[in-house]
């Protein structure tokens, strides 16, 4: 995936780059240019009393394309996926299957060619680089992505990276400050962390912080990119472990992963991308028990940790025979 440092926002947070075009260079966007994906969904409707609430997140029909004439590929098609409140679905598939593409079309940092994105019901296709502002300042829609250093700003002190997406919030700078150390201890990093710079701090330590920093202001959704393909083993359980945690707070999360076997334990709902498609979606236990795609077999069969003793070889050779790979 692009991993382009964004550049500073006025609140002091690191803010994702605007959106690239179909030709794969930034664009930025007027407030009335929406494309097509504003004209495929009415927006912002309140669910009246009685009606049940829209899920927080709902892609339909997504298509993502990269580059122009006879570099034109597609990297995402038809992708439909429905995530509810403080369910966890985890995405996976394997490198180029379009798992980044997906997290950065939801994020608002790739344009669709096709397709609707909504999140807590507001249509986000349209919006350009303010109006997503402002929707992460409402605390709507956070994000962690595999290097820590593209959610944190490397020039804030721990405690500030913590603290400004509360004052821009509006939050008074003693309940900022009290709910950062609330949320450092949920992390298990201790306060004395937080006069430190994110440049030194390890890096389980620093991708904790991303997580508390995502978290904080309770957003309904986060997106997390790959956050623990980086780290060491003990780290990736340990982060593993408090995204389990805390996401019996009702938020959220989309845990977007290469490795079945990091998502298996943590999602509710296991969705899997192959050369841009969803194949297979299904509870976390029917996609491994019972996997009905030749790829997903695959990908249950070559994760020996979610069965005991990995398929026979031929078998996954068979498999990868079928699907051409
Ligand atoms: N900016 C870009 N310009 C052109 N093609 C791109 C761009 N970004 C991604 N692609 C292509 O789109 C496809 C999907 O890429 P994407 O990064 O979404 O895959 P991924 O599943 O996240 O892979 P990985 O696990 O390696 O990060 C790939 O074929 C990739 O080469």
């Amino acid at each position: 995936m692009t991993t382009e440092p964004s550049p500073r926002s006025p609140s002091g947070t690191r803010e994702p780059s605007p959106p690239e075009d179909s030709t794969g260079t930034r664009a930025q966007r007027s407030p009335g240019d929406s494309g097509r994906l504003r004209e495929a969904r009415p927006t912002g409707h309140s669910p009246g009393p009685g009606t049940t609430p829209p899920p927080v997140l709902q892609v339909a029909g997504l298509r993502v394309r990269y580059g122009l004439g006879r570099r034109r590929r597609t990297a995402l098609d038809g992708v439909s996926l429905d995530v509810a409140r403080g369910e966890t679905v985890g995405v996976i598939g394997e490198t180029g299957s379009g798992k980044s593409t997906l997290a950065r079309a939801i994020l608002g940092l790739v344009r669709a060619d096709a397709g609707t994105i909504a999140i807590g019901g507001e249509d986000v296709g349209g919006h350009n680089r303010r109006r997503w502002r402002a929707l992460r300042r409402r605390g709507v829609v956070q994000y962690v992505f595999q290097d820590p250093l593209r959610s944190l700003d490397p020039d804030l002190t721990i405690e500030d990276s913590l603290t400004e997406p509360l004052l821009v919030q509006g939050v008074p700078r003693q309940e900022a400050a009290a709910r950062a150390r609330t949320f450092l201890d949920r992390v298990r990093l201790t306060e004395e962390l937080l006069g430190r710079l994110p440049g030194e701090l390890s890096g389980g330590q620093r991708q904790r912080v991303a997580v508390a920093r995502a978290l904080v202001t309770e957003p309904r959704l986060v997106i997390l990119d790959e956050p623990v393909s980086a780290l060491d083993s003990a780290n990736r359980v340990q982060i593993l472990e408090i995204l389990k945690e805390l996401r019996s707070d009702g938020v959220a999360l989309v845990f977007i992963s290469h490795d079945l076997g990091s998502v298996a334990g943590i999602a509710d709902r296991i969705a899997v991308l192959h050369q841009g498609e969803l194949v297979e979606t299904g509870t976390a236990r029917d996609v491994i028990q019972r996997p009905r795609h030749p790829y997903t077999r695959l990908l249950v069969s070559s994760a020996p940790t979610l069965h005991g003793a990995p398929a026979e070889r031929a078998e996954r050779a068979a498999l990868r025979a079928l699907l051409h790979v």
